[in-house]
């Protein structure tokens, strides 16, 4: 059984997940100055709620350890990093480059592992040699995976439908690359459910009316053809679903 967690204030919602994020990272690092917290984060919407979770977030902000973070992408564009739609890119903007000067003083930043920007343009074996060298870096398991849910029910880059099970059904490698992303770019690379799976914690942040629909069939239908619902069968008690109250709209209060 997944646990929820439904709010109806933005604020309360990126507190309460920086409050989440801060008490795994204090089970994993268990005031040991040479351990480390290995964290993976998604694109889209998650930059802006972990600036205000963890950044922005008085409370919280003086809590993070953050040259003991090692934080990788879930999922990763085939773009420059100067590219808009790099999730590096937009992750370096909106959170990493705000909190070296945060509160004033100079912050020591995370370790964060990229794709090998150098091998992009450079075709199918390029591809598939960023994938297999982006997974020869993850750690054996992860402490936290924060993931999004998608319109469709996606969530990394594993996308619903039979030409996608290539990647969905994948349980052997733990990065592969996407080739056919219905949304662009097309090329991409993304963890697998395997990689998902041998996670310690996974939690998904979803807000806005765009995500009433497919939060009921991935919470109350259970519709296992989306990978949102695969993560929820496998990781089971370990995942936590944020929802906004427009996310959640059609799911009973009572769940
Ligand atoms: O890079 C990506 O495309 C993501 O990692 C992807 O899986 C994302 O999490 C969902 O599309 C939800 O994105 P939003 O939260 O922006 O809707």
């Amino acid at each position: 059984m997944v646990k929820l967690e439904r709010f109806s204030e933005e604020k309360a919602l990126v507190h309460e997940f920086g409050k989440y994020i801060l008490e795994k990272q204090d089970s994993a690092l268990a005031d040991n100055a040479d351990a480390v917290f290995n964290i993976a984060i998604s694109g889209g919407s998650m930059n802006q709620a972990l600036y205000e979770g963890l950044v922005n977030d008085k409370d919280i902000f003086p809590h993070i350890k953050w040259p003991q973070w090692r934080i990788f992408f879930c999922d990763e564009r085939l773009v420059p990093f100067e590219d808009p739609q790099s999730n590096y890119g937009q992750f370096k903007k909106i959170v990493l480059d705000p909190l070296v000067h945060q509160g004033d003083q100079l912050n020591l930043g995370p370790t964060v592992y990229t794709i090998n920007e150098s091998l992009i343009g450079g075709g199918e074996t390029a591809n598939k040699k960023i994938a297999e060298e982006y997974a020869s870096l993850l750690p054996a398991s992860f402490d936290l995976i924060l993931l999004g849910c998608g319109d469709d029910g996606h969530t990394c880059s594993l996308f619903p439908g039979v030409e996608y099970n290539y990647l969905v059904e994948e349980m052997a490698r733990k990065v592969l690359w996407c080739y056919n992303s219905p949304k662009p770019p097309k090329d991409r690379i993304t963890f697998t459910l395997a990689v998902v799976a041998d996670a310690k914690n996974v939690a998904f942040l979803v807000k806005g009316p765009s995500k009433k629909a497919i939060m009921h069939d991935v919470l109350i239908v259970k519709n296992s053809e989306l990978p949102s619902v695969l993560v929820n069968e496998i990781v089971g008690a370990k995942v936590t679903w944020f929802l906004d109250d427009t996310a959640g709209a059609l799911i009973p209060q009572n769940c």
